[in-house]
């Protein structure tokens, strides 16, 4: 069912580095027959393959992936970048990795080639698989043994705050969660062959371009919530953003180009970076027929080591920690961690601004790097995450939760006077790491999946404390809850960004296609911010159904052009980027019996988007999880199928579970005192626009749904509808506590 055999030839066709370095390979495979390698497998003797040939193949996998790294820069030299496209340019607004990440990247790649050498050496004449092939490495544990890659060491110090970067909250697996950890699995992924190749279907032809099953299975249609409002949209984009960041590569000079600048064609052969996984567009598409359009750019993730450095199948990098922390405010490093405090009173920097009593984040040092601008006064923000200035309304979310931590070190300064601005620094932190988790598992996942589900998966919100924290639980994020199941949320995002003056009695629509990369909508005049803010929170939100926005599937990051990209194509494509297995597979591995024909689906999925599968995919086994979990019928109470589902209660038990500063985690050194937990437990979404916006002075209590007669609005100042997180329970007799 996948390819099988490759022989020398295969791989030049697959890489053109490979076929420019025809004759570096043809030296490596002289020497050795295969059928001995095999042999000494089979004898299962001490040494099957001779450390001789494995350090063959990391050398050579070096020079290889060197080569092609150079190469990339000298394609991006030569002209071949992202100027003229700005589509592409928009998504490689998140920026160069730091310098530890892309030196991590530079060795996954190096291992990924030597993997691949390897293979290509034990299979040569042979008839063994993919699979062979890797409990052939996983028996033998080749791990690459030098100073480019050493297995992860961490010493850690107990430590009553989270570390910045995500380090050391586990004590036995210091490195579970960090910053540039690779993402976890609970699939064996499906790369072509097994290693790093894109996926192909059983037949071993293509599988269906992604772009075609975006345009037939995800159309545009209105459909909105009855119920929920465009701030749950927010809030879901805003965790996310705290658990993940999957960075796609890209060369020393820039991002990498994939099409012809205007996207007529797909660049030729000899000018792609072997990175470069474009999304064709077949000529009657729909939209981009129109504009001529035939390729999106599109490039693959950065992969990262294995934390024992071993030779294996590729693991995509998460480069900020993967706790619920609050990163996206404070920062994933330790660099850019300072970059954002003011060091005096606890405070994170911000911005005043004319008119308005509170504050603005702060700008960004290079506003042309991270924003589409119209002209130069308009803002753009630095955050503790890259993707800030991405919408609006996410720059929304982000600037409420920096005044948020601002007004609780005030509050903690002023009762506690001698606090140094370190101590006050971290408390206020740590109340807001706390505030977002409570509202997330309190109010958002029960708003969106139902509480029952919750409550099987034991993520069910508790009166006090819990004492369920599991160190043998790793928090870090589920590949295919990252690229693809929580993806599904896509869908809900609207056409539009409603701004409702201050009675709510007015409403004003902005294009979404309009504002990417410009989040100049909050500060049109002194009342815009708390106009986006009453906006989001009255502003139905998209159904969570296969229907999509034409802003998000024609128009993503369109900039000043008539054409985007389009955002349901890219989650499939980045579905197969990262091997996620498939639908099917991930049908058995959550409790459902594994299709063999496509009518099999008939429980979970109605009958005319089977159809329509069985027309776009040649075999039920080739469905794409995105996909076939998208079809899926919701289960009752939530806004997700049987198989999403799942995935996402698995990755919210172990995001809880597996995390020992959890906020409500009791009889730890660290723990909230009674006192404290029962303050931080009256936190909700309305507490924090209330406490956070000039002029919102009503909102409804549930604010992840549009007011109804059972949510109707109440005053900010009425306590008892809305409780006020009263912090004197934070306040200490003297400086020694
Ligand atoms: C207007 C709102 C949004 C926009 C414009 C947007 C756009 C994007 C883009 C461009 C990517 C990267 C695609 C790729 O290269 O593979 C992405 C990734 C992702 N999005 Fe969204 N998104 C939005 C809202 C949401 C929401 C509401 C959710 C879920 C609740 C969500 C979940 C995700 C996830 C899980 C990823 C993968 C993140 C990673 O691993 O880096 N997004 N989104
Ligand atoms: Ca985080």
């Amino acid at each position: 069912c996948c390819l099988c055999g490759w022989d020398l030839e295969d791989l030049f066709d697959v890489s053109p580095i490979i076929s420019c370095t025809k004759s570096l390979l043809e030296d490596l495979f002289k020497p050795h027959t295969l059928a001995d390698l095999l042999d000494s497998y089979e004898d299962d003797t001490d040494v099957p393959i001779s450390s001789n040939d494995v350090a063959d193949c990391v050398r050579r996998g070096r020079e290889l992936s060197r080569a092609a790294r150079r190469r990339g820069n000298e394609l991006v030299t030569n002209g071949i970048n992202l100027e003229h496209y700005p589509p592409g340019i928009m998504h490689f607004f998140s920026g160069e990795l730091p310098s530890d990440m892309k030196k991590a990247a530079e060795t996954s790649n190096e291992i990924l080639a030597a993997t691949k050498l390897l293979q290509m050496k034990t299979s040569l004449d042979s008839n063994s698989t993919p699979n062979t092939f890797l409990s052939f490495l996983e028996h033998q544990g080749i791990r690459l043994q030098d100073s480019s890659c050493q297995p992860i060491r961490i010493s850690c110090c107990d430590n009553k705050y989270r570390s910045i970067d995500g380090t050391c909250n586990n004590e036995e697996h210091p490195e579970w969660g960090r910053r540039g950890a690779p993402f976890t699995r609970i699939a064996t992924p499906r790369y072509a062959d097994g290693i790093y190749a894109m996926p192909v279907a059983r037949s071993g032809r293509q599988l269906p371009n992604p772009r075609v099953l975006s345009t037939r299975l995800f159309s545009d249609q209105p459909i909105l919530s009855r119920v929920l409002n465009n701030m749950n949209m927010q809030w879901g984009q805003f965790i996310t953003h705290d658990l993940m960041f999957q960075a796609m590569e890209a060369t020393d000079k820039g991002g990498i180009q994939c099409c012809l600048s205007d996207g007529k064609d797909v660049l030729p052969q000899e000018w792609q970076n072997e990175k470069c996984i474009p999304i064709c567009v077949p000529d009657d598409d729909p939209f981009y027929r129109y504009h001529s359009v035939k390729c999106l750019n599109f490039v693959r993730s950065v992969t990262t080591p294995k934390d024992d450095c071993s030779l294996g199948y590729a693991e995509q990098m998460n480069t900020v920690s993967s706790y619920m922390d609050g990163s996206p405010i404070y920062g994933s490093d330790k660099k850019l961690a300072s970059k954002l405090r003011t060091f005096i009173g606890g405070r994170l920097k911000q911005e005043s601004r004319k008119n308005c009593l509170r504050g603005f984040l702060p700008t960004a040092s290079d506003k042309t790097a991270t924003c589409d601008l119209r002209n130069s006064s308009e803002p753009c923000y630095l955050a503790g995450d890259i993707r800030i200035n991405q919408t609006p309304t996410l720059a929304m979310l982000h600037t409420l939760l920096l005044r948020e931590h601002n007004r609780v070190a005030d509050v903690l300064s002023d009762l506690n006077p001698l606090w140094s601005d370190e101590r006050l620094y971290q408390e206020a932190r740590r109340i807001v790491g706390a505030e977002i988790q409570h509202i997330t598992y309190q109010e958002w996942l029960p708003t969106n999946f139902g509480e029952q589900y919750l409550r099987s998966y034991r993520i069910s919100p508790t009166s006090l404390y819990t004492h369920d924290y599991r160190d043998d639980v790793n928090p870090g994020v589920i590949n295919s809850f990252g690229a693809a199941a929580f993806r599904f949320l896509h869908t809900v995002i609207s056409d539009n960004i409603m701004m409702c003056p201050s009675n709510y009695g007015a409403a004003y629509l902005y294009r979404l296609s309009d504002y990417y990369f410009n989040p100049s909508l909050l500060e049109l005049t002194p009342d815009s911010f708390d106009d986006v803010v009453r906006g989001t929170v009255a502003q139905n939100a998209g159904e969570s159904d296969p229907f999509c926005s034409g802003e998000i599937t024609n128009l993503l990051f369109k900039s000043r052009n008539k054409w985007g990209m389009d955002l349901i194509a890219m989650d499939i494509q980045r579905g197969r980027d990262h091997g996620i297995a498939s639908y099917n597979d991930y049908r058995e591995i959550c409790g459902l019996h594994r299709a063999r024909t496509f009518q099999d689906l008939a429980n979970e999925i109605s009958q005319d988007r089977i159809n329509a599968l069985q027309y776009l995919y040649e075999c039920v086994d080739d469905i794409d999880l995105f996909v076939g979990g998208a079809l899926e019928r919701d289960v009752p109470g939530s806004i997700l199928g049987h198989t999403f589902q799942c995935i996402v209660a698995e990755q919210f038990y172990r995001t809880r579970i597996g995390d020992r500063y959890f906020y409500d985690n009791g009889e730890m050194p660290h723990s909230f005192t009674p006192d404290q937990l029962r303050e931080i437990k009256k936190s909700s979404m309305a507490r924090l626009i209330c406490d956070n916006t000039d002029g919102v002075h009503y909102i409804q209590r549930k604010a992840f749904e549009v007011e109804s007669a059972y949510n109707p609005k109440y005053s900010c100042d009425d306590h008892n509808a809305i409780p006020y997180v009263d912090l004197t329970a934070w306040k200490k007799p003297t400086i020694f506590d």
